[in-house]
C-alpha cells in the first residue's frame, strides 16, 4: 500500500517543503482574503472531541436541561489502546456498519416560510438538531461501531445550511489517501433534496500523493457509480501561481509521454486552476455563479479557495480546524465561491486511531500516542520507515516471527534515540517522536492510501 517516496528536485521539493512546513513563514487562510464574514455573532468554536461527560452536559445545556446530579453517575471508558483489529472484529464491524449506514445523516434545516420569526427558526432549529444527534445516539450504543467525532456546535451546521442554500454547485473536498472517509453521501443528498438543479461535485485533492495508476482506479470506481470528480492538487497548482515557477518541468514532462512522470509525480491528468475554473463556470447556466466549498477540516480547503482566487501562498496550517466561518470570495464578475469552515461528519472509522492518521483529530491534542503509531507501523513497511528516517528499528527477538510488523514502542525509540530526543528522566521521549512521525504520516512523508472497494491492497 505504500509508495515509494523519491521526489526529484524541483516542483518535487517545493511540494515536500509546502508539506513539511520547511518554508513556513505563518500561515493565511481564506477566511484572511475577505472582510466579509457576516457569521461574526455566531459561537464559532469547532466541537468535535467531547468526552462522554462533556457531550451528554452540552446536549442537556442545548435542550434546556439541568443534569448538575448526574455527574457524579456517569462512566466512561477507552477501549481504543492499541490500534489494530482483528480480522474477526473487521468482519463484525463491516457488518454493523452496513446494518447502520442509513442512520449516517446530516442535520436538515428545517422548513420556513416569510412569516417565521427570527427566534421560531432558532427554536425549530435546536429541535431538529437534538433529534438528530439522538439518532445518532443508536449507533454510538452499539459496542462494534465507531463514528468520526462529528461537529456537534449547531453553529457550524448553520453555516452549512446557508451555504447550500446560496450555491449553485457542492464541491465537496476529499483527500485522495481513503476518499470514501471524507466523502459524505448524506451531503449530496441533502444538495439535491433542497433543490434539483443544484449540483454536486467530489474534489479529490492531494491527488499528488497517489500515482496516476491509482488516481486512474478511483476514477473508474467515482464514474461507475456516476460521481462528477475531479482529481486536483491545491498545492502543486498553488506552487504554479509563483512567478518563478519552473513549468518546463511540468511541459518537458508531459511531452515525453501520455502520462507525465516528473520524478515520482506524475501529475498530467489533474486539472489545472484555469481547468478547474473553466469547468466550475461551464456547470452553471447564469452570470452569477455561486459554488460552496465544503469538507472535512485538513483536507485542503483554504488551499484550494486561495489558489482558485490565484493567491501563491508560502504554507497553510497542517492542523485541522482552522477556517471558522464562511466566506463569500470572488474569482471574476462571473464566479463566486462560498468557503465553509471545515464540518466533521457523522462517517464510520475503524478506530480512534484511524481518525489521528486520517487527519481528523488532531495530533497535538492526541492522548494516547501508542495506538496511531501501532496502526502506522501495520500500515508503512518497516524499511520505508528505517529508510526515511535513516534509523533501524530493533529486529524481532528469536523465537518472535521474523516478520512481524515493529510495535509503537520499537518505532519510537528508534525515533527518539537518532534524533536525541529524551525526557528529563534520561529515557527517549516516545511521545515527542510520536507527534513528530505520526504529522509526517498526515502530510504524506509517510505515505499510505487506500485502494477503492474491489481492489486489492497489491494490486493497487
Ligand atoms: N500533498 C498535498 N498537501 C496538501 C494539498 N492541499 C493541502 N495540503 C496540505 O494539507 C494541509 C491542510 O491544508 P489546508 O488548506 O489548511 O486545509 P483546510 O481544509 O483549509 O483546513 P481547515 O482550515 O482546518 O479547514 C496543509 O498541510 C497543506 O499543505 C495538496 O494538494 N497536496
Amino acid at each position: 500500500m505504500g509508495r515509494k517516496n523519491a521526489r526529484a528536485p524541483g516542483l518535487g521539493q517545493s511540494l515536500i517543503k509546502n508539506r513539511f512546513g520547511k518554508t513556513q513563514t505563518g500561515h493565511r487562510h481564506a477566511a484572511e482574503l475577505s472582510a466579509e464574514h457576516d457569521a461574526a455573532q455566531l459561537n464559532l468554536q469547532s466541537v468535535t472531541e467531547l468526552s462522554s461527560l462533556d457531550d451528554f452536559l452540552a446536549t442537556a445545556e442545548l435542550a434546556g436541561t439541568e443534569f448538575t446530579a448526574e455527574r457524579l453517575n456517569i462512566h466512561f471508558v477507552n477501549n481504543d489502546t492499541k490500534g489494530i483489529i482483528s480480522n474477526d472484529q473487521q468482519e463484525r464491524i463491516e457488518a454493523a456498519q452496513l446494518e447502520y449506514q442509513h442512520l449516517l445523516g446530516i442535520p436538515r434545516r428545517p422548513p420556513w416560510t416569510k412569516q417565521t420569526t427570527k427566534e421560531e427558526l432558532e427554536k425549530l432549529e435546536t429541535e431538529s438538531f437534538l433529534a438528530w444527534r439522538k439518532k445518532l445516539t443508536v449507533i454510538q450504543d452499539n459496542d462494534d461501531l465507531i463514528i468520526t467525532p462529528y461537529e456537534k456546535n449547531l453553529d457550524f451546521w448553520r453555516q452549512l445550511w446557508r451555504v447550500i442554500e446560496r450555491s449553485d454547485v457542492i464541491v465537496q473536498i476529499v483527500d485522495a489517501r481513503d476518499p470514501l472517509l471524507f466523502r459524505c453521501l448524506d451531503l449530496e443528498t441533502y444538495v439535491t433534496e433542497s433543490n434539483e438543479s443544484k449540483q454536486n461535485i467530489l474534489l479529490v485533492n492531494k491527488a499528488d500523493l497517489l500515482s496516476s495508476k491509482q488516481r486512474s482506479e478511483w476514477r473508474s470506481h467515482f464514474e461507475q457509480l456516476g460521481v462528477n470528480v475531479v482529481f486536483w492538487s491545491a498545492v502543486l497548482e498553488n506552487e504554479k501561481l509563483d512567478e518563478n515557477f519552473d513549468h518546463s518541468q511540468l511541459e518537458g514532462a508531459s511531452s515525453k509521454s501520455a502520462s507525465c512522470h516528473f520524478g515520482a509525480l506524475d501529475v498530467d491528468d489533474l486539472f489545472t486552476r484555469e481547468q478547474l475554473i473553466d469547468f466550475l463556470k461551464s456547470l452553471i447556466d447564469k452570470p452569477n455563479k455561486v459554488v460552496g466549498m465544503v469538507g472535512y477540516p485538513n483536507v485542503g480547503k483554504s488551499s484550494t479557495v486561495n489558489t482558485l482566487m490565484g493567491v501563491k501562498k508560502a504554507a497553510v496550517s497542517a492542523t485541522p480546524g482552522r477556517t471558522k466561518h464562511f466566506q463569500t470570495l470572488h474569482i471574476d464578475s462571473e464566479l463566486c465561491l462560498c468557503d465553509c469552515p471545515g464540518l466533521v461528519f457523522p462517517s464510520f472509522v475503524s478506530n480512534k486511531a484511524e481518525m489521528v492518521l486520517s487527519g481528523i483529530l488532531p495530533i497535538d491534542q492526541m492522548r494516547d500516542h501508542v495506538a496511531p503509531v501501532n496502526l502506522l507501523g501495520h500500515r508503512i513497511p518497516r524499511r520505508v520507515i528505517e529508510v526515511t528516517y535513516g534509523f533501524n528499528i530493533s529486529k524481532p527477538k528469536e523465537g518472535e516471527n521474523p516478520d512481524r510488523v515493529p510495535t509503537a514502542a520499537e518505532i519510537l525509540s528508534a525515533h527518539a534515540l537518532s534524533r536525541g530526543f529524551m525526557t528529563t528522566h534520561g529515557q527517549p521521549d516516545n511521545s515527542r517522536s510520536a507527534r513528530v512521525i505520526l504529522k509526517d504520516y498526515v502530510n504524506g512523508k509517510l505515505l499510505c492510501s487506500v485502494p477503492p472497494p474491489g481492489v486489492s491492497g497489491e494490486e493497487y
